[in-house]
């Protein structure tokens, strides 16, 4: 079998198309929908994301603002500019980009940003409300999943689901809304002692660990639905500067049935939730949520 890929760019696309409009009645009503960037630090990949986010922001009628940091900020700073935006009326949507400078506590910061205004869905609040069902701003990146799955009518109820990665940003979040939707679930993560055991009963493997090519074909159930949540940048190789994500792409979709590529897979769905999340805030703060 060869697999059929998921297509995050072109699944964005469809959703995206509504977006213009939904920010342009808004504006007309008076709330400009506006999402905040802050990037503390010099980190290249970062500001590759950031670029990402403030261009689709703009292609999608939504105001963005980019605060940049030098590496050596200060925690204090960070939080000052932090309670600025909470309290301006006209800010929907905070992000503070990820991983932060070791001087700073990611915590602490991420606590900080008031939870109405918390489009990545990172805030304890939050996270509770995901975790009890209710709603809530949910993390793009897991979000962004469900709607691929959902896409493709994949199957979620008594579905064996395999998330590889615990973090608080994808794994754990992901492993929650496939539990939500009926699944199965098993969290994989560095102490799980025979992932492959794990993996091969899977009907759907979601791979968030952050190694190149890291889940390869022979760990795969035959017909499973293999998502790709990894971006790796290249660093040697005949692929050096290349992104790769932790599939090892080539050998899964001789396995698989559908999986997703990298690029063009979660990646621009992630930001396609950012932007939903962010018209959602501007739309509970104008009232018509
Ligand atoms: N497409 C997108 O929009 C996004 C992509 N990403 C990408 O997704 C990937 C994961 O990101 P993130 O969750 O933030 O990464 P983290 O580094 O926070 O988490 C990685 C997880 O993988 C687990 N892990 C590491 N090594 C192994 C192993 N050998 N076997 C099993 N599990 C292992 C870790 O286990 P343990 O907890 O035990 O250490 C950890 O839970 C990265 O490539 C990142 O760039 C991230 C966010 C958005
Ligand atoms: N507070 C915070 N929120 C995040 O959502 C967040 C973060 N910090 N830190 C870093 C990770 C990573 N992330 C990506 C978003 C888009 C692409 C993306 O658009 N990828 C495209 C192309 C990227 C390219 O060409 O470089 C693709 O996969 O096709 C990738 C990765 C969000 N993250």
């Amino acid at each position: 079998m060869t697999a059929r890929n998921i297509d995050g760019n072109a699944l964005s696309a469809k959703l995206r198309e509504n977006f213009a409009t939904e920010a342009a009645t808004l504006a007309q009503a008076g709330v400009t929908p506006c999402l905040v960037v802050m990037l503390v630090g010099d980190n290249p990949a970062s500001a590759v994301y950031v670029r990402n986010k403030v261009a689709a922001c703009e292609k999608a009628g939504i105001k963005s603002l980019k605060f940049e940091y030098p590496a050596d900020a200060t925690e204090a700073e960070v939080l000052a500019r932090i309670a600025e935006l909470n309290a301006d009326p006209s800010v929907h949507g905070i992000l503070v980009q990820l991983p932060l400078p070791k001087q700073i506590d990611e915590d602490k910061v991420l606590e900080a940003i008031s939870a109405e205004k918390d489009v990545d869905g990172f805030h304890a609040e939050n996270f509770g409300l995901l975790l009890q069902g209710r709603k809530s701003f949910y993390p793009c990146t897991p979000w962004g999943v469900m709607k691929m799955l959902e896409s493709e009518n994949v199957p979620i109820k008594g579905a064996e689901a395999v998330v590889i990665g615990r973090s608080n940003i994808v794994g754990k979040p992901m492993a929650v809304m496939l539990l939500s939707q009926g699944a199965t679930v098993t969290v994989c993560h560095s102490q799980t002692k025979d992932l492959a055991f794990h993996t091969r009963r899977a009907d759907i493997v979601v791979a968030a660990v952050g190694k190149p090519k890291f889940l390869t074909g022979d760990m795969i159930k035959p017909g499973a639905v293999v998502i790709d949540v990894g971006i790796n940048r290249l660093l040697e190789g005949p692929d050096a500067g290349k992104l790769c994500g932790d599939v090892d792409f080539d050998s899964a979709r001789e396995v698989a049935s559908l999986i997703t590529p990298v690029p063009g897979g979660v990646g621009p769905m992630t930001i396609t939730m950012l932007l939903g999340n962010t018209l959602e805030s501007a739309r509970r703060a104008a009232g018509k949520a």
